[in-house]
């Protein structure tokens, strides 16, 4: 079809191909022609209809208008019939005939045309900005007129009410709220220490935390961090194990389990030998495999420490507060059960667990030790603690 077009708009004889596109683009600028010409091209009409507009462009190119005409036409920005036109060149080069100029130039008007609309778009987006940023401010400005810290009488009255946990956490979010945007959104005569005080006074009613735990995480972290880190650890945390690699691989593991029903995914990329348990029919602390010490159920977190002293084979390493053994046999799988672990612990009643899990775990290179870490001067002189 595209083709019988193209043979037939060559058989027509052409002008020369700018005067061509000119007169095309004068054509689709004139609502009257170009609804003749949308018509002809777009309707799926036959194709001696399409010849027939293409013969309608030839005639009316010849017809001409007058320079009136042209530049009245050609001050508007009218981005889609220099597509169009662009795609009729490509046409007509492919057919053959010659017109370097007529397509440099095309490029030229196409490059203008995109600069100005890419200009156009910066333009609005700065203005849609500017707008944004006003109503930002704007609503700053009314929420923190709303919000104001109680007054001494008011939390004298709270205190004698059972502790109302929607308000206390509403509370504690507008506080933070102003404590993020202190300058804009602080109230007359506050000072941040009053926020922060008031924030204590409520993450203890709210989360149950005493004074001083509450008084040493505040001074750790800012304000936005401390709430997300105290919202973190109200989440229950999904169920880790460890591949003991001095037992099993963990692709092996994680096969045998879910073949029994254990729902799991590698932990992370941080961990080769992690893997999370998302739902279980069996057990997880029953299993054949957990009883022949292929794994050892432990937070992700309890990881790190391990992964951070990065014990080497052959190393001396003490553990100073071992019971019940989670960090010790994963330095015991690190080491490749070489070298020396000590591992002590205070409480005699959980050297038992201790004991149990390095059997269980197949440790080999480890002494049980029964002391008081901060009393035994001897284990400083190991490299690794
Ligand atoms: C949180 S547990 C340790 C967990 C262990 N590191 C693990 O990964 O399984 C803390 C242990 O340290 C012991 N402990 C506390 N103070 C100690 C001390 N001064 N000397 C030795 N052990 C101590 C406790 O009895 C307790 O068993």
């Amino acid at each position: 079809m595209a083709s019988n077009k193209s043979q037939g708009a060559k058989s027509k004889n052409q002008p020369p191909k700018k005067k061509q596109r000119n007169d095309l683009f004068i054509d689709k600028k004139r609502p009257t022609k170009k609804d003749e010409v949308l018509d002809d091209v777009s309707d799926g009409h036959s194709e001696e209809e399409e010849e027939a507009g293409d013969l309608l462009d030839g005639d009316e190119q010849m017809s001409g208008f007058d320079d009136d005409d042209v530049s009245e036409i050609s001050d508007e920005d009218d981005a889609p019939w220099a597509d169009d036109f662009l795609q009729g060149s490509d046409d007509n080069e492919d057919s053959g005939s010659s017109s370097t100029s007529g397509s440099g130039s095309d490029s030229h008007s196409d490059e203008t045309d995109i600069e100005e609309k890419s200009r156009a778009i910066d333009e609005q987006r700065a203005r849609e900005e500017e707008d944004a940023q006003a109503e930002m401010e704007l609503n700053i400005k009314e929420e923190s007129d709303e919000f104001r810290l109680p007054t001494k009488e008011e939390l004298e009255a709270e205190q004698q009410r059972p502790p109302d946990l929607a308000n206390l956490q509403m509370r504690m979010k507008e506080i933070v709220r102003v404590l993020s945007n202190f300058k804009h959104m602080r109230q007359e005569g506050t000072t941040r220490k009053d926020y922060i005080d008031q924030l204590k006074i409520d993450l203890g009613s709210y989360y149950g935390y005493n004074e001083f735990l509450i008084r040493v995480l505040v001074d750790m972290f800012p304000v936005v961090e401390l709430m997300e880190l105290i919202e973190a650890f109200e989440k229950p945390r999904p169920t880790c194990i460890r591949t003991n690699t001095l037992r099993t691989h963990r692709r092996d593991l994680a096969d045998v389990l879910s073949k029994r029903g254990v729902e799991l995914d590698q932990l992370s990329k941080w961990s080769k030998v992690g893997l999370v348990v998302y739902n279980s029919h069996v057990p997880i602390g029953a299993t054949p495999e957990y009883l022949a010490g292929f794994y050892y159920i432990q937070g992700a977190s309890s990881f790190l420490p391990v992964m951070a002293l990065a014990p080497q084979e052959k190393e001396r390493v003490v553990d100073m507060a071992a019971a019940p053994g989670g960090k010790t046999t994963y330095v015991a799988a690190l080491m490749k059960n070489s070298g020396i672990i000590y591992a002590n612990e205070i409480r005699e009643a959980r050297l038992k667990s201790l004991t149990a899990n390095l059997h269980r775990m197949g440790v080999t290179n480890t002494i049980v030790c029964n002391y008081d870490g901060r009393e035994v001067s001897i284990f400083l002189v190991f490299i690794r603690i």
